[in-house]
């Protein structure tokens, strides 16, 4: 195991110290909760994005310290060995005061020429950003709209792709003018000089042509690779954050909705929009058609029109398949991912016939819309090539008539073949380019829709910094009810649980036991009343503060896929190898960790799969119980265990959690040894509250209503 490196987390150090001084207080936990590659220390780029999260504006610069002025400070100057320090104040031309991780929390003065040895010569200047207080609006979206900022910012690619376009279509012209010099020119003179300088001259053209096509390619392959990355993260850290309430619908549908940005990002980085960018080249070429074969452009002015009405008048139809295409595919989606996921269960209780017929149902739907609209592109496509093998025969016939009276010359004639060609060329895909579009559009909607569902941090929200907890609930005439359900699960609940508390939560199957301990973890909010942690209302806590001071072991016991290392130490912000043994030990799953031959390195499948369902709530309770948080939150930590087992548990768990505030759902009376205080539940209500000894005294003394060994 690794032991954490002194220094590695500098600039994070440095960010929660700059935002402290500008006065947007922010604690490590809830800078971490952002961060993509939690256990990897915090690069510049990193910082940069971080304190932009936080309502800070950062840029990176290169700069001597010996001109540093104090009207870029506070700034982090970044040292050898990837360390760092704030500079906060420039005392004199020798003197500067700075925060240095390396020395502890408070700032200290130094001298310039001591800094500049380690120096590398870059900083990140620091500023708070400005924001208009106002009392009714929500504060913009930062960093702009997760769709057009990423467009926006890819904008000169886009217009590198334009240009690279036009480019491209002016140099198409030069085969047909050839084509046209050769005929009228070459032929009847028999000028093989100059048709060995035109043919040099259009292959440059075409050698051109080639390497523009193969720019504007990867321009556009790195738009579309630079949206990906922007967008992915920003859909991806949403989901992260999502308020679970927002949360609507199968799992599946909500895993389809996400892969629709697949969509999304392939129509940015695909020939459809080379189709699209070309589309208004067509009125350059009917131009030039009408300059070297006059009457002849009527033709390609009557078949584009054409052709754009075939297109444009089969879109309704295609708009409403996308529409239909998206929800069966979500419906399809669901019924899959539902079907891996309860596999066991399915093969177990025989719910294999009825899986099949709401799969074969969601194939049939989906494969009927998918048929539709083949159909109607094809119709569209055929149409198209007819208008355009017509448009080609029309110029031939039309043309000999003006050849033979002397308008055009038989090379212009020729070379509007090729034009009309070129200029109906776009169209030919505008059908699929159409289907594309409104797949994309579809997508599009689906995916804004998911980016406007309340977030747990809103962007620009800024929360109170509590790194630590005392340990104090409350719950003060709370009531909640699950989104679209019609009776509440809790109803005016009023709890207060001192810091150091023990209490369990005790009540019947269904009565609201996990809804209060979601409550207080603040996975949903409450619909009425508040609930309170250190007498601070949840809402206004940083998410990432008050889990990090929350141990929690929910009622699933689930795991991720990894070591067991890595799923104890899931959260905690590098945590010793001491640490970690010691978690595991006070659980009790360091004896059955250690038997293994890989020991903490023992990899765990999906969803804790290769372990039993005790062993995986021995790992849930090791990672609640790293770094010894003030709260401890459990959920039937022990239903899957032996007696035996819990036994040691419960002994261990009494030893280690004096100081703690320890909140535990169950329904096991042997849990009840490591309480003193006893809250009822029934139908969402708080039915008795008091010593356990006094409260468990009526329930023992009726054994109609509570099994042996099992709270009521
Ligand atoms: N995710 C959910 N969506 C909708 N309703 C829910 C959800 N979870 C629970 N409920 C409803 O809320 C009520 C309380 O459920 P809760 O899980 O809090 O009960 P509990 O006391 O923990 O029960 P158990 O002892 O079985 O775990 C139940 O009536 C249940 O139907």
């Amino acid at each position: 195991m690794n032991a954490a490196k002194p220094y590695q987390d500098d600039l994070e150090q440095c960010l929660t110290f700059v935002a402290a001084h500008l006065e947007l207080p922010v604690s490590e936990a809830a800078v971490r909760a952002h961060r993509v590659g939690n256990e990897s220390p915090l690069t510049p780029d990193g910082f940069i994005d971080a304190a932009e999260r936080h309502g800070m504006v950062a840029a990176l610069g290169e700069h001597t310290l010996a001109t540093l002025g104090n009207s870029l400070l506070p700034a982090v100057a970044l040292l050898k060995n990837g360390r760092a320090v704030v500079l906060i104040e420039r005392i004199n031309e020798e003197r500067v005061a700075l925060f240095d991780p390396a020395l502890g929390k408070q700032p200290v003065e130094t001298d310039v020429s001591a800094l500049e040895e380690a120096y590398i010569g870059h900083l990140i200047a620091v500023r708070a950003r400005y924001r208009p207080v106002s009392l009714h609006s929500e504060p913009a979206i930062q960093g702009g709209h997760w769709f057009w900022s990423a467009l926006s910012s890819n904008r000169w690619v886009y217009t590198q792709v334009i240009i690279a376009a036009a480019l491209t279509n002016f140099l198409g012209l030069a085969t047909s003018l050839f084509i046209m010099v050769v005929y009228d020119r070459v032929l009847p003179n028999e000028a093989v000089e100059s048709l060995v300088a035109l043919t040099i001259g259009v292959s440059i053209a075409l050698l051109f042509d080639f390497a523009v096509k193969t720019l504007r390619q990867l321009f556009i392959e790195r738009a579309g690779q630079e949206a990906d990355l922007r967008m992915g993260r920003r859909i991806f850290d949403h989901v992260l954050n999502l308020q679970m309430s927002a949360k609507r619908g199968s799992t599946g549908g909500f895993a389809n909705t996400l892969r629709e940005f697949e969509t999304l990002r392939d129509f940015f980085a695909s020939a459809s929009l080379v189709a699209i960018v070309d589309l208004p080249f067509i009125l350059l070429f009917i131009g030039v058609i009408y300059l070297i074969g006059g009457p002849l452009a009527i033709i390609p002015m009557i078949a584009v029109p054409l052709v754009l009405l075939i297109g444009i008048a089969v879109q309704p139809f295609l708009k409403r398949l996308s529409g239909q295409a998206f929800e069966e595919s979500r419906s399809k989606q669901g019924v899959l991912i539902e079907a891996v996921a309860g596999l066991e269960t399915i093969k177990a209780s025989g719910a294999a016939p009825m899986i099949r017929k709401r799969w074969e149902e969601s194939v049939h739907q989906q494969s009927n819309v998918g048929r539709k609209g083949r159909a109607i592109q094809q119709f569209a496509l055929n149409a198209t090539a007819f208008a355009q093998q017509a448009a080609q025969v029309s110029i031939v016939v039309y043309g000999v008539f003006l050849v033979g009276d002397g308008t055009i010359s038989m090379g212009a004639m020729i070379a509007c073949v090729i034009l009309t060609g070129r200029a109906l060329a776009p169209l030919a895909q505008l059908a699929q380019t159409m289907t594309r579009i409104n797949q994309a559009r579809t997508s599009y909607r689906a995916l804004d829709q998911l980016m406007n569902m309340p977030s747990e941090r809103p962007a620009g929200r800024h929360y109170l910094s509590r790194p630590t907890l005392e340990g104090k609930l409350r719950l003060q005439d709370v009531s909640f009810r699950y989104p679209e359900q019609t009776t509440a699960a809790l109803a005016n609940i009023n709890l207060t649980i001192e810091p150091g508390e023990k209490v369990a939560l005790l009540g019947r199957v269904g009565s609201g036991k996990s809804t209060l301990a979601r409550l207080l973890l603040g996975i949903y909010p409450p619909e009425q009343g508040a609930v309170l942690v250190d007498d601070t209302d949840l809402r206004q806590i940083d998410p990432a503060d008050l889990r990090h001071n929350i141990g929690s072991v929910l009622q699933e016991a689930w795991l991720f896929s990894g070591t067991v290392r890595q799923n104890i130490a899931i959260g905690a912000h590098h945590p010793t190898d001491e640490q970690i043994l010691n978690a595991a030990k006070l659980a009790g799953a360091h004896e059955f960790i250690a038997r293994h031959p890989k020991g903490y390195d023992m990899p765990i499948g999906e969803r804790g799969e290769g372990l039993s369902g005790g062993q995986r709530q021995l790992i849930c309770l090791a990672r609640a119980l790293l770094g010894a948080p003030p709260i401890l939150l459990m959920d039937e930590p022990t239903s899957a265990m032996d007696i035996q087992t819990e036994k040691e548990v419960i002994a261990r768990l009494k030893a280690a959690s004096q100081t703690q505030t320890l909140v535990v759902v169950t329904h096991r009376t042997s849990l009840l040894e490591l309480v003193d205080r006893v809250v009822i539940l029934d139908q969402g209500q708080i039915v008795a509250d008091g010593p356990k000894a006094q409260v468990m005294r009526p329930v023992e003394a009726a054994p109609h209503r509570s099994r042996e060994g099992t709270t009521p």
